[in-house]
C-alpha cells in the first residue's frame, strides 16, 4: 500500500507543529507542504497533498475547508467554531463534491471522544447537568469545541429520555455568573496558565453527583486520533462530526 500525501494548514500553531511531527514520524503518510497564514493554499495543491489537516482559526477554517473542498482534497480539521449553521454551510460544498471527505473533530484525544460518550450515557439519569470546561489563556474562543459538542449531545439524549428544563432557582446578579447555555445546558469557561485542555461534565440527582473529568495535559494526546482519522477520511465521502463515527468505521 502507497502512503498518503498530506498537507498542513496552520502548521507553525501550537497544533500543527504538533501534527507535523507526527505525520513526518508515521511510515504510511508522506509530509507534503505546510501552509501558514502568509502562504497560498495553491502551495497544497502543487505538493500533492492528498489529505489536508487543518488547525488555524475559528475565522479562518471555512474558508480554508471551502478550498480544499472545490479541489478534492479530503480535510480533516480540529478548528473550533462549527456552529449548526456552519456544518450546514460544509456539507452544500460537499453535495457538490461527491467522494470527498471532511471530519470536523472537536477533540481528538481518545480520553475526551470517551468523556464524551460517558456524558452522553449519564444523562438521562440526572437531572441537573453543568459543563466546566479549563484551558490555556491563549484560547481564543470559548466556550470551547469539545463543550459545544458535549452540550449539544448531552441535550439530545434528554430531550430522548423525555428530561424537561434544568432545576434552577437562580437569577444572575452578575450577567454571566451562571455561565452561557448550549441547548440548555449550562457552559462554563476557565483560562488559566499552566492549563491545556480539560472538562467537567458534573450531574447531580437526589442526593449525589456524578463528575466525569478529562485532562489532556500535553498536546501529543491529540495525536493518535488525528492520524487516525487522516488514514479514514478517505473512506468516509461527506461531513464527519467528531471521532466517533471514525473510531467505528
Ligand atoms: N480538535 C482538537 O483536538 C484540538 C483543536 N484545537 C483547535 O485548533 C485550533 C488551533 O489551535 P492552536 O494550534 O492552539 O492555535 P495557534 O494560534 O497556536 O495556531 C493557529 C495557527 O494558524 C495559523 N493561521 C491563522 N489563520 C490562518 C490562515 N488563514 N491560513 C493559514 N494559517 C493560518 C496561525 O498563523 P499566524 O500565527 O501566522 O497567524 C497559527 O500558526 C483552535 O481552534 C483550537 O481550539 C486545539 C487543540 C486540539
Ligand atoms: O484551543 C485548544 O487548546 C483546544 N481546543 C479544542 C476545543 O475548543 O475543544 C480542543 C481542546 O479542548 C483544545
Amino acid at each position: 500500500m502507497g502512503t498518503t500525501r498530506v498537507g498542513v494548514i496552520g502548521a507553525r500553531g501550537r497544533m500543527g507543529v504538533q501534527a507535523v511531527r507526527a505525520i513526518t514520524a508515521a511510515d504510511d503518510l508522506e509530509l507534503a507542504a505546510e501552509v501558514g497564514s502568509a502562504d497560498p493554499l495553491s502551495v497544497l495543491t502543487d505538493a500533492g497533498a492528498q489529505v489536508v489537516v487543518e488547525f488555524t482559526r475559528p475565522d479562518a477554517v471555512l474558508e480554508n475547508v471551502r478550498w480544499c473542498v472545490e479541489r478534492g482534497l479530503h480535510v480533516v480539521t480540529g478548528t473550533t467554531g462549527f456552529t449548526p449553521e456552519r456544518l450546514d454551510v460544509v456539507r452544500g460544498w460537499l453535495a457538490a463534491a461527491p467522494g470527498v471527505g471532511v471530519a470536523v473533530v472537536p477533540n481528538f484525544a481518545l480520553g475526551a471522544v470517551l468523556m464524551m460518550r460517558f456524558a452522553e450515557l449519564a444523562a438521562r439519569w440526572f437531572e441537573s447537568v453543568e459543563i466546566v470546561e479549563l484551558h490555556h489563556p491563549q484560547k481564543v474562543d470559548a466556550p470551547s469545541g469539545t463543550a459545544r459538542l458535549t452540550a449539544e449531545r448531552i441535550a439530545a439524549a434528554r430531550a430522548s429520555a423525555g428530561l424537561g428544563d434544568l432545576p434552577d432557582a437562580t437569577t444572575d446578579e452578575v450577567q454571566g455568573a451562571r455561565g452561557a447555555t448550549i441547548d440548555g445546558i449550562p457552559v462554563h469557561a476557565v483560562r488559566a496558565r499552566g492549563l491545556v485542555a480539560h472538562q467537567e461534565v458534573l450531574f447531580g440527582g437526589a442526593g449525589e453527583t456524578l463528575t466525569i473529568r478529562h485532562d489532556s495535559f500535553d498536546r501529543v494526546s491529540f495525536m493518535p486520533g488525528l492520524l487516525l482519522a487522516v488514514r479514514r477520511v478517505a473512506d468516509r465521502p461527506g461531513l464527519t462530526v467528531g471521532l466517533d463515527p471514525l473510531l467505528d468505521a
